[in-house]
C-alpha cells in the first residue's frame, strides 16, 4: 500500500472493503480453550474476518494478561496480518515524554502497527514522541465509553467548552506544527449523543461500543463527516452467538457500518 499518511491508508480501505467495521481482538482464554489455544483462535478471527475488516484493533490488556506468552502470541499475529488491513493497537498509554519514547519505538518501530490509542491525560509534551512518524496514527481519548466519561470527559469549563474539546486542541496544534503523525479521537458510541458529536471535530475517530455495550448507530447518523471513521466490535464478533462462524458475524456488521 502507497498511501503516505495513516487516515489515507484508513480511508483506502474504508472504501476498498465498503464499511466502517473495526474488528476488535480482545482474547479471552477462559472462553476461547486456554493460553494454547489462543494462537490458532486468533488465526481464525483474523482469517475469517479481514475481508470485512476496515481495521484491526487488538487490545494490549487481553495479551498482557497471558503473560510473557502473551506478547509472543501477539508479535506473532501482527506478524501475520494481512497487510492491506490498519491495525490500531489499543493501548491507552501515558506518560512522561521522555518514557513515552519508547513506546512509540516499540509499537511503531518494533510491532510496526499503523496506530496506537493514547490517553491524553498528562498534555502535549507526553503525546509528542508519537507525532513524527510518516504514515502512522494516534487516537486520544476524548470520550470513552464508559459511564466514567462523565467523571472528566464530558464536564464542563466556566467558557463552556467540555474538557474533551481540550483533548481535540492537542490534535490542533499537533497539525498546525505540520506533524507527520495523523492524529484521531477515541468517542464511544454510547456517549455519542448531539452535545458531543456537534462538538467533535473532522479528524479520524475510533468508535467503540457498538454490540455488547449496546451503543446505537442511529445516533452517528447524518453527519457530515468526511474523516476515515471506523466503529469497532470486539465480543459482538469473537464472544457471541458461536453457533454462527466468525465471518458471518463479521459480514453483518460490516453490512450495519456500510458506507
Ligand atoms: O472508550 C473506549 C475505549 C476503548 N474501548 C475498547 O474497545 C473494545 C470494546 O470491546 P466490545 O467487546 O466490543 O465491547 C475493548 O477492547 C475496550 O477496551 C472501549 O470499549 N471504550
Amino acid at each position: 500500500m502507497s498511501a503516505t499518511h495513516y487516515r489515507e491508508k484508513l480511508a483506502q480501505r474504508i472504501a476498498a472493503v465498503g464499511s466502517r467495521l473495526c474488528v476488535g481482538i480482545d482474547p479471552r482464554p477462559e472462553l476461547s480453550g486456554g493460553v494454547d489455544a489462543v494462537p490458532e483462535f486468533l488465526k481464525r478471527v483474523v482469517g475469517e474476518t479481514w475481508e470485512y475488516a476496515a481495521a484491526f484493533k487488538p487490545n494490549m490488556a487481553y495479551f498482557e494478561a497471558m503473560g510473557l506468552r502473551g506478547i509472543e502470541i501477539l508479535q506473532e499475529m501482527l506478524a501475520g496480518m494481512p497487510d492491506e488491513v490498519p491495525v490500531i493497537l489499543d493501548a491507552k498509554r501515558s506518560d512522561i515524554g521522555e518514557t513515552q519514547k519508547y513506546y512509540a519505538k516499540s509499537y511503531f518501530e518494533n510491532w510496526n502497527v499503523d496506530a496506537v490509542t493514547l490517553n491524553p491525560f498528562l498534555g502535549y509534551d507526553s503525546i509528542e514522541p508519537f507525532l513524527d512518524w510518516e504514515g502512522k496514527g494516534i487516537y486520544l481519548l476524548a470520550v470513552t465509553s464508559n459511564p466514567g466519561s462523565q467523571d472528566f470527559q464530558r464536564q464542563k469549563l466556566a467558557d463552556g467548552r467540555f474538557v474533551f474539546e481540550l483533548v481535540q486542541e492537542l490534535g490542533k496544534r499537533a497539525c498546525q506544527e505540520g506533524r507527520a503523525t495523523d492524529v484521531g479521537y477515541v468517542v464511544g458510541l454510547t456517549n455519542a449523543s448531539e452535545e458531543v458529536l456537534d462538538r467533535i471535530i473532522d479528524s479520524p475517530l475510533l468508535i467503540p461500543g457498538l454490540g455488547a455495550q449496546g451503543g446505537d448507530l442511529a445516533s452517528l447518523q447524518g453527519r457530515n463527516r468526511t474523516a476515515p471513521d471506523v466503529v469497532n466490535v470486539s465480543r459482538g464478533i469473537t464472544y457471541k452467538d458461536m453457533d454462527k462462524s466468525f465471518a458471518e458475524k463479521a459480514k453483518e456488521w460490516a453490512g450495519q457500518l456500510a458506507v
